[in-house]
């Protein structure tokens, strides 16, 4: 393929993504309730998702573009003691259970970054927000996956592909990060 042709692709599907605008708006007033109610947002997933988590966290705790107070968030997908220890002792798939089980909080907000909508260790642990009281909010391809049936909001970003699908959910989670900060900036 050449790299026209991928680019012609991405184009094709941030045109699609624009559709999304009205889960955006939803997903936007979660984020900034939350936070407003001196909740969190937490992030995992895995592989390329894992580090979109990161990413993710680290623009709401640091600085996404406005100059800001820091906005509280985290990544289950950063700490390789409890990531190996829960692995080697539970087994992987509960390594962000387990986390959010002791991290969590009611009221906080789930972020399950996958593009099958389908890893165990990322339904395992909306098990534990359901009963914690925490809302749980999906970023997944077009199909959604297991993970669309049981989030209170998913963001199902228009494609199937793996690589194209996180390219779409980061520019999601920047576009988040920023409504939020704008909004809390201008009500505090
Ligand atoms: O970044 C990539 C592919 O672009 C890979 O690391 C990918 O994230 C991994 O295969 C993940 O394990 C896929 O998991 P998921 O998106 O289905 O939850
Ligand atoms: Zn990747």
């Amino acid at each position: 393929m050449s790299f026209e042709s991928y680019c012609q692709t991405v184009a094709r599907n941030f045109e699609a993504l624009g559709a999304l605008e009205g889960v955006m708006v939803q997903a936007a007033d979660i984020w900034v309730e939350a936070l407003k109610n001196g909740n969190k947002i937490i992030f995992c997933g895995n592989g390329g998702s894992a580090a979109d988590s990161q990413h993710l966290a680290a623009e709401l705790v640091g600085r996404y573009i406005l100059e800001r107070e820091s906005l509280p968030s985290i990544a289950l997908t950063v700490d390789s003691s409890a990531l190996t220890a829960i692995a080697n002792d539970y087994g992987y798939e509960q390594v962000f259970a387990r986390q959010l089980s002791g991290l969590g909080k009611a009221g906080d907000v789930f972020v399950g970054i996958t593009t099958s909508g389908n890893s165990g260790n990322i339904l395992a642990a909306v098990k534990v927000a359901r009963k914690m009281g925490i809302k749980v909010m999906g970023f997944t391809g077009k199909g959604g996956g297991q993970l669309a049936e049981e989030c209170d909001l998913c963001i199902k970003v228009p494609s199937d592909t793996t690589n194209h699908i996180q390219e779409m959910h980061i520019a999601v989670g920047h576009y988040l990060c920023g409504v939020t900060e704008t909004r809390l900036c201008s009500v505090r």
